[in-house]
């Protein structure tokens, strides 16, 4: 990954001082405003380079559309539900997140919580059945909690194998199964569709009388509404709850409700998970602005395999070769459609950031869309082109070639990396004697072949007063030739060259 140039970063909420501290240490200049507003933020963020939230601050679309030079956004803690990372994406910025910093105090406060439901009832905790929607981080802490009251453990996640949480003591069952069994139930699932309103009116009424309920993850899995019915009713005998759909909560029904304990989103706030929480987040933007690693990113991980020093040329290859086909393809249509295959051993895992390259190369046209490794895909996507890759077993030579297709006629590059120097091999099926050194001022242009070509040419630059440093011609094509030029500088006027071409283009790469 070419590093990441983070000069200034701002702090928008309460961030364990550490945090500020690694950033500085490391040359970042760091700035904390705590508590703007929508307006105040949108105003701010256009001069910096990063974005360091918790989950108050609501990172929508409006404010990483004002983010002119934002390039990361850090959440010190677990959920980005506050970020739109979609729309980050889009605009090429990274997302990462510190999801292990506060999982022990949300555990501590789930089986708090727990507990002082408890009490509403009088009842033991010993025997009795825990049913835990989300069995991830947190979920397999407050099981083991848990089980040292003796309580029963069963459980529901989409993802996390059965065999696994077994291992925890926890039972698989599908949530129809689990609904009817539990005397208490406690979700810890990140707020999406498929897990908004998972506790409902539906769902409260397949449950046993009395059960009760703790939310510790987000407002909006148990639905508010259904919770104080099921409150009213007596069918929830008691309820825990951290986290609101609204925080802080204007209604205050649940929070006065004489049967709910709740907090004010206290999950993470203790200071050991916020001092891991501000450390980690700082640590890993200083680890990826130093070109060492990217971890905890929740988009961009076609950055993940970027960090070798090789897969630095391949990716300047990949966006020239884009650059290159672009460029030869201007007088055209539009291109709808990319694919890219990659062959070489050395090359198997990295068919994902060479598509991401050369989408860069063929998408960059100095517009505000700014296209990178990060958005380059949801560009294409969003310009109705569609990109397949796919690896080619068996060839030892690395190579990337390219085809795109304009309204049915293909266009095609091959390149490689040769002495650490991006190459190019062959363009539309004229493979060059001489690889093209992909750098510099080059002059593409297809002629018939002729052997005064070149001293046509000679003479033509030399009237431009532009100096040729190489010429690469064809060894093999198939139809009329395609030739490249290294200049020292652009010429100024490329239609001057028709009566020597057929069709010309000339690119900086
Ligand atoms: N109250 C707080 O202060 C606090 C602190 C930390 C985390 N949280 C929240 O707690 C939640 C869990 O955090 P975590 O670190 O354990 O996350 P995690 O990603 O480790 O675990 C979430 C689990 O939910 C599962 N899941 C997804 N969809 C599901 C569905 N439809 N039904 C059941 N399970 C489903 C996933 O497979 C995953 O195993 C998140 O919402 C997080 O934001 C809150
Ligand atoms: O998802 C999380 O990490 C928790 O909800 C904690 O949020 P906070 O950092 O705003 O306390």
């Amino acid at each position: 990954m070419a590093p990441i140039s983070i000069k200034r970063i701002l702090i928008s909420e309460s961030v364990d001082s550490c945090c500020m501290k690694i950033l500085q240490e490391n040359g970042i200049q760091v700035i904390e405003k705590p508590n703007m507003n929508k307006d105040d933020l949108i105003a701010e963020i256009k001069d910096y380079d990063g974005l360091v939230v918790r989950s108050a601050t609501k990172v929508t679309a409006d404010v990483i559309n004002a983010a002119s030079n934002l390039k990361v956004i850090g959440r010190a803690g677990t959920g980005v539900d506050n970020v739109d990372v979609d729309a980050s994406t889009k605009k090429g910025i990274i997302v990462m997140n510190t999801p292990s910093g506060n999982t022990i105090s949300a555990a501590e406060l789930t089986y708090t919580s727990k507990l002082l439901c408890m009490k509403f009832m009088g009842a033991e905790m010993y025997g009795k059945i825990l049913g835990i929607v989300g069995l991830g981080r947190i979920g397999k802490e407050v099981a083991s909690r848990m089980q040292s009251f003796g309580m029963k453990t069963i459980g529901y996640d989409p993802i996390t194998p059965p065999e696994v949480t077994a291992s925890w003591g926890v039972e698989q069952m599908s949530l129809e199964e689990l609904w009817p069994r539990c005397d208490y139930i406690t979700v810890h699932t990140p707020l999406m569709p498929s897990t908004t309103g998972l506790l409902n009116d539906a769902t409260f009424a397949k449950c046993k009388k009395g059960v009760k309920v703790v939310n510790c993850a987000r407002g909006g899995i148990i639905d508010e509404a259904a919770l104080l019915r099921a409150l009213e009713s007596g069918q929830c005998g008691g309820a825990g709850l951290d986290v609101f759909v609204e925080e802080p909560p204007k209604d205050r029904v649940l929070v006065n409700h004489p049967n709910v304990i709740t907090c004010p989103h206290l999950g993470a706030s203790t200071k050991e998970a916020q001092a891991r929480c501000g450390q980690d987040i700082a640590l890993q933007i200083v680890d990826m602005v130093k070109g060492k690693c990217l971890v905890g990113a929740v988009n961009a991980q076609v950055l993940a395999s970027t960090f070798s020093p090789e897969s630095h040329q391949w990716i300047r290859l990949g966006e020239a070769i884009g650059a290159v086909l672009k460029s030869c393809t201007t007088s055209k249509q539009p291109f709808n459609q990319v694919q890219i295959t990659t062959q070489g051993d050395s090359l198997k895992a990295s068919s994902s950031y060479m598509t991401s390259a050369v989408i860069v190369g063929l998408l960059t046209d100095g517009s505000k869309s700014r296209p990178n490794l990060v958005n380059a895909l949801s560009l294409a996507k969003e310009s109705g082109i569609t990109v397949t890759r796919n690896h080619s077993e068996g060839l030892t030579e690395s190579a990337c070639v390219v085809e795109i297709s304009v309204n049915g006629s293909c266009y095609r590059a091959t390149g490689s990396v040769q002495g650490g120097v991006p190459i190019l091999l062959e363009l539309n099926r004229s493979v060059f004697r001489q690889p093209v050194s992909l750098t510099g001022n080059l002059l593409f242009f297809k002629a018939a072949s002729s052997p005064l070509l070149l001293s046509s040419l000679t003479g033509f630059l030399a009237k431009a007063g532009v100096e040729m440093e190489s010429f690469s011609a064809p060894t093999t094509c198939i139809g009329e030739p395609w030739y490249c030029v290294g200049l020292a500088s652009l010429l100024g006027d490329l239609g001057a060259l028709k009566p020597l071409v057929q069709e010309a283009a000339m690119l900086s790469v």
